[in-house]
């Protein structure tokens, strides 16, 4: 989208920069700030958006219309919607994210050498975090607290479609950061849906120090080659699930279909279903049926189409992230090949098994390269909160610094630190 929702002309360098410097500044301010004061401001600014939800309302219409008018698809545009109860989860959230442990200033692994020198490590935020992601608003509060709450200041850059409602969501948390006394900068939104303005973020090595995209291919690869600055990628989510031969049948439906059919849009739904061929007469016609019956549409390749009623499935397709209600099907010899499909097409996000074959299972486990290898349970629970880290700010598909679901741990780092008592080294 372009620059019919830019609130203004600007000079994306300078205002980029301009952003970076004000970050920087918050940042040295948060180091000092205690969890008391980080914990109000997640609270003033839950209050905020709650006393502004006509705003945020109104605002995330003008989206949607936008949207609409662009032809968005319906999974595109479930993603961009804010009602009154997706309000609310964003204020719980906020609540939820004051009442986590602050991972800031713990020290571990303390010990004591010979000498007496006490050494240990001390966890620190990472410093100024530049976040581009999706047209979902939810993901700017969460960004914006997650980021808080672990003591960094937040650079923010959302999808064009979702610009006039994370406008209003941002000012309603440098409202809630002001009003407990912490710098309104803390978290800032770029002000331009202009994509330069993403150049200029991902190469201000002067004033950001890691960049956190969340997004498909384009992104991506923009990134890997253009970013001067560390980078964790949240990449797409080509999710597999596996029908083993050893799998309980009853219990491969309700996985393969929840892992779809839980919500379209979601990074860990299911892209591809992949069944043994032992099995694959007894689970893929009516496996298929439950699809199409939901309003799935089912693309196969030849095994699969001599088996139902489905679309050919061409090599496009095993590369292919829908997000939407579009399934690929392939019939694989045994676990090997699937394992090697999933290595070869996926992109390293979540996998899933479904067998009762102990061997089979830690196989699977060990050798697909995933960030989440599932057992018994569908790709869809890939989430932070689901994994029990309160939130998250997405899911690395990065294997440095962090890997799948990101909370508040996987935005801090680690210092050492040395405690002596006069010691000299001689
Ligand atoms: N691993 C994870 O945690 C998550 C991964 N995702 C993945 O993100 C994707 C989301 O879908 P989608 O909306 O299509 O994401 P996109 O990659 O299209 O957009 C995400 C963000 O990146 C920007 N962007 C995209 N391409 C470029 C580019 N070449 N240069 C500069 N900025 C760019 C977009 O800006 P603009 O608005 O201008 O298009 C938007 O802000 C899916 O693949 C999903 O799996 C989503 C959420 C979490
Ligand atoms: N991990 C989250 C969703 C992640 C996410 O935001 O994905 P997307 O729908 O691609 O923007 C969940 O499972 O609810």
């Amino acid at each position: 989208m372009t620059s019919e929702v830019q609130t203004r002309d600007i000079d994306i360098a300078a205002h980029v920069a301009l952003l970076g410097q004000q970050a920087r500044q918050a940042s040295g301010l948060l180091r000092r700030s205690t969890t008391g004061q980080r914990n109000a401001a997640l609270a003033a600014m839950a209050l905020e958006l709650s006393h502004h939800r006509d705003t945020l309302l109104d605002a995330n219409a003008r989206d949607m219309a936008r949207g609409r008018a662009e032809g968005l698809s319906e999974a595109l545009m479930d993603r961009l919607l804010l009602t009154p109860s997706r309000i609310d989860a964003m204020i719980s959230g906020l609540e939820t994210v004051a009442s986590l442990p602050d991972p800031v200033g713990g020290i571990d692994d303390l010990r004591t050498q010979d000498n007496g020198l006490r050494i240990g490590r001390m966890r620190t935020p990472l410093g100024v975090i530049g976040i581009i992601y999706e047209s979902r608003p939810n993901v700017t509060v969460d960004a914006a607290a997650l980021c808080l709450k672990a003591g960094n200041a937040a650079i923010l850059r959302g999808g064009s479609e979702a610009f006039e409602s994370n406008c209003a969501i941002a000012r309603c948390i440098a409202s809630g950061l002001e009003s407990a006394g912490l710098p309104g900068h803390a978290v800032q939104l770029i002000e331009t849906t202009d994509r330069n303005a993403v150049g200029a973020l991902i190469t201000a090595r002067e004033y950001v120090d890691v960049i956190i995209p969340r997004g498909g291919k384009s992104l991506i690869k923009r990134i890997s080659e253009e970013a001067s600055i560390p980078v964790i990628k949240h990449l797409e989510g080509l999710c597999h699930v596996f029908v083993d031969r050893h799998a309980s049948l009853d219990m491969a439906f309700d996985i393969a279909f929840n892992a779809k059919c839980f919500r379209y849009g979601i990074c860990g739904a299911m892209e591809t279903l992949l069944v043994d061929q032992e099995i694959a007469q007894a689970f893929v016609p009516a496996m298929i049926a439950k699809f199409q019956d939901a309003g799935v549409t089912v693309r196969g390749c030849d095994r699969v189409q001599a088996l139902a009623e489905v679309e050919p499935a061409t090599e496009e397709d095993w590369w292919t992230e829908y997000l939407g209600p579009e399934l690929s099907v392939r019939i694989v010899e045994d676990m090997d090949a699937a394992i090697e499909h999933i290595n070869h097409y996926g992109s390293h996000h979540t996998d899933a098994i479904v067998s009762d074959h102990f061997g089979h299972t830690q196989r699977f486990m060990l050798e697909v390269d995933s960030s989440s290898v599932m057992v018994n349970a569908p790709t869809c629970f890939a989430d932070g909160a689901q994994y029990g880290l309160g939130a998250e700010i997405g899911i690395s598909t990065d294997k440095l610094h962090v890997r799948g679901p990101v909370g508040l741990e996987g935005l801090t780092t680690r210092k050492y630190i040395v405690l002596g008592d006069g010691h000299v080294r001689t």
